[in-house]
């Protein structure tokens, strides 16, 4: 896996590992990642269930500390800073776009953007301006003065998502950004996260479970038991390494889907008939 040489690498992450608890409860969901995010491109991080993707995006995102390893952003050292530090660099150049948007009910899309003002160290001329210019951006002027009750679930996370813009952060980090989506608001979002990560100057990285979400990578990274699995830059289209990457996130969300039950349940409400070669002793979950 070769990245672009004209690309500069944004995030930098050596060696990661996470460690909650102690003794008898500790659990290390995060085993030595690697990873460097570079600019103008937005990957994909994918991975089981509990493989360790939130974890990993809340210390690329300087919301947790890692146990051990070390994580540059925008070539600031995190090591060890503390909260106030580790939030000033967060607020400097990390921007997040959560699956549940995470707006205030109470304030207009411009004012919900503006939060995003207010926290940075370096004041921005005329911040509804600024705002605004951010909603349009997203296509989304022509609601700037509506309440986020008044928005589709797709507008909502575009108002997130010039939120996240607005404070000009050098990486982009969201968390199942199309999860609560249906197919069109879904597209419309990952088409706009794929514009955003053209841009030289910024890298975006997206957990997702949605397959949907594919055909928009430049590059896709699999983490399974808190491990990088694999890391590709797939041709988008035709391309046979992009078709095996999909068929291969096909592959392991039929294997998340796929759980033994003791006999064929063909009249469950809830499951539907065994996959062809799996001799009717399983059934499918279906996704929420
Ligand atoms: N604060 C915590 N304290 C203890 N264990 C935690 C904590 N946060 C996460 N874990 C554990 O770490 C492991 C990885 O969790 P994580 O949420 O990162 O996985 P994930 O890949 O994002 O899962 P999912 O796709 O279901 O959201 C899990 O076993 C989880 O229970």
């Amino acid at each position: 896996m070769t990245a672009n040489p004209d690309r500069k690498v944004l995030l930098e992450a050596r060696d990661i590992v996470k460690v909650f608890g102690s003794g008898a409860y500790e659990v290390r969901p995060l085993k030595g990642i690697d990873l460097k995010l570079y600019s103008g491109e937005l990957t994909l991080l994918m991975g089981p269930s509990g493989s360790g993707k939130t974890t990993l995006l809340s210390i690329l995102g300087c919301i947790l500390s890692p146990t051990e390893g070390q994580l540059d952003v925008a070539g600031n050292q995190t090591v060890g800073l503390d909260a106030e530090g580790l939030a000033n660099v967060r607020r400097q150049h990390v921007g997040f776009v959560f699956q549940g948007y995470n707006l205030f009910p109470t304030m207009t899309a411009t004012e919900n953007v503006m939060l995003a003002l207010d926290v940075r160290a370096k004041p921005v001329v005329d911040p509804p301006v600024h705002a605004l210019n951010a909603l349009i951006a997203v296509g989304l002027g022509h609601r700037a003065n509506t309440y986020p009750a008044k928005l589709s679930g797709g507008e909502k996370q575009r108002v997130a998502l010039a939120r996240a813009l607005a404070g000009a952060p050098s990486v982009i980090l969201a968390d199942e950004p199309t999860a609560a989506l249906d197919a069109e608001n879904g597209r419309a979002v990952m088409a706009l996260l794929s514009e955003v990560a053209k841009d030289p100057n910024r890298a975006v990285l997206a957990v997702t479970h949605d397959h949907r979400t594919l055909p928009y990578a430049d590059r896709i990274v699999r983490i399974e038991d808190g491990k990088i699995h694999s890391d590709e830059r797939p041709q988008k289209g035709a391309n046979p390494t992009y078709a095996h990457a999909a068929e291969q996130h096909e592959a392991h969300e039929r294997a998340e889907l796929v759980i033994p039950v003791t006999e064929p349940t063909p009249n469950d409400d809830d499951s539907n008939t065994s996959p062809k070669g799996l001799g009717g002793r399983y059934r499918i979950r279906r996704n929420a």
